[in-house]
């Protein structure tokens, strides 16, 4: 605890207490300037985390670095643009990531186990189910997961592209008590701290306390990929299903792990989702579109109802029945997502009807209220 009388808020106490963590860390904290695999960083990355799983916690890491680390091997000045050259550094320098791993923990007699997901783990459900079973079993024998993109066969369509939001989603996919970021940066700030004047935000306790927040890219490098807006966006979706999160400095993650008064952190801002609900919310990828009328948006978001064919005033036709779809209102914003239960193609001659207007066969719910998640 930093300053002795602080008082640590609600959340740092979470995070210090957490049983099971998630723990992130970024390309830019674990890799020299020129692109090899910074060893000491790591090693000291590694005695942090091994420290926590000593004092009784178990913890996932998510680690950034595999493109990265390939560079030096391939004699790469930069991060490559195209996907092919991006996939086969990320080849090259996951083998050696995760075999600086398994040799820094070795030095804590503490095993690793490398999970390598896909966009397509964590959205087809089924898929889902699995990784959730691997993870429960790799902990429960002490072992250590480092988890990481498969970027080697992820194509463009099925990436997550950032492990900000694999992150978000691994701490939901185990029931994580807490989620940590650990960047190059010690702290989100209200503007980009490279441009000097920027002030920390220490605690984030809802959308307000962000209004100001100037979120930037990150290093221009382009060793990170995401920038403070991925860091942002994951800890909204893990805050927004009963996860805390703290944002902190990579060095300095012995505290960040604290609890202590480093870094930024975000307090829960909605109840632990079902693993179906978070699904739907952040995971799964959406095939069209339906257009709701006023009406329609006040009873979907506010009183929690089923969308019916009434509220209805277009939609694209691309989906069929089972698929996810967005609903938006009248300016094309994304108020909800939700499984549909017709086909894009039997919608037109149903839209803005009552039901009792309608053929018994088509008076079902367009989506039901159990398979709607409304965007905040
Ligand atoms: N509002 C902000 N607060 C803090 N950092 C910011 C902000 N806007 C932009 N940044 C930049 O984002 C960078 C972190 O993103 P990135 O390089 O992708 O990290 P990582 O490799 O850890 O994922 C920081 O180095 C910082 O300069
Ligand atoms: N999967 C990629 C990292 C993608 C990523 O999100 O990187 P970063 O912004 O450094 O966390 C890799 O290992 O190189």
């Amino acid at each position: 605890m930093s300053g002795g009388a602080a008082v640590l808020s609600e959340t740092r106490r979470r995070v210090g207490a957490a049983r099971r963590l998630v723990v992130k860390v970024g390309s830019s904290s674990l890799t020299t300037a020129s692109g090899g695999l910074d060893t000491a960083r790591l090693d000291a990355l590694v005695d942090a985390v091994a420290g926590r799983c000593a004092r009784g916690g178990q913890l996932v890491l998510v680690s950034s670095g595999a493109i990265a680390a390939g560079l030096a091997p391939l004699a790469l000045a930069r991060r490559p643009r195209d996907l092919a050259t991006q996939q086969a550094a990320a080849g090259v320098g996951q083998l050696a990531l995760a075999h600086a791993y398994a040799t820094s923990f070795g030095r804590h007699q503490r095993v690793v186990g490398q999970v390598l997901l896909t966009a397509d783990d964590v959205v087809r459900r089924a898929h889902y189910r699995n990784a959730q079973r691997t993870f429960e079993r790799l902990l429960a024998l002490g072992v250590v997961p480092v988890v990481n993109e498969n970027d080697t066969v992820a194509t463009d369509e099925i990436r997550f592209g950032d492990n900000d939001r694999l992150a978000a989603l691994a701490a939901h996919l185990v029931g994580a008590d807490a989620l940590v970021l650990l960047s190059d940066v010690d702290a989100l700030y209200d503007g980009d701290p490279r441009h000097g004047g920027a002030r920390r935000i220490t605690e984030v306790e809802g959308a307000g306390d962000l209004a100001e927040v100037r979120a930037g890219d990150g290093r221009a490098d382009g060793l990170g990929t995401g920038g403070m807006a991925s860091k942002l966006a994951a800890a909204r979706m893990a805050s927004s299903a009963g996860i805390p999160v703290l944002l902190a400095g990579a060095d300095d993650a012995v505290r960040a792990l604290g609890p202590a008064d480093v870094g930024t952190a975000f307090g829960v801002t909605g109840a632990r989702l079902s693993a179906r609900r978070f699904w739907l919310g952040h995971a799964a990828s959406a095939t069209g579109r339906i257009r709701l009328d006023d009406g329609a948006v006040q009873a979907v978001t506010q009183r929690r109802r089923s969308l019916l064919a009434a509220g209805i005033t277009g939609t694209t036709s691309d989906f069929h029945a089972g698929d996810v779809v967005e609903l938006v209102d009248g300016t094309e914003r994304v108020v909800a997502r939700g499984v549909v239960a017709y086909d894009a193609a039997e919608l037109p001659e149903l839209i803005g009807r009552s039901s009792h207007e309608l053929p018994a066969e088509f008076r079902r719910e367009v989506v039901h209220a159990d398979d709607l998640v409304v965007v905040s």
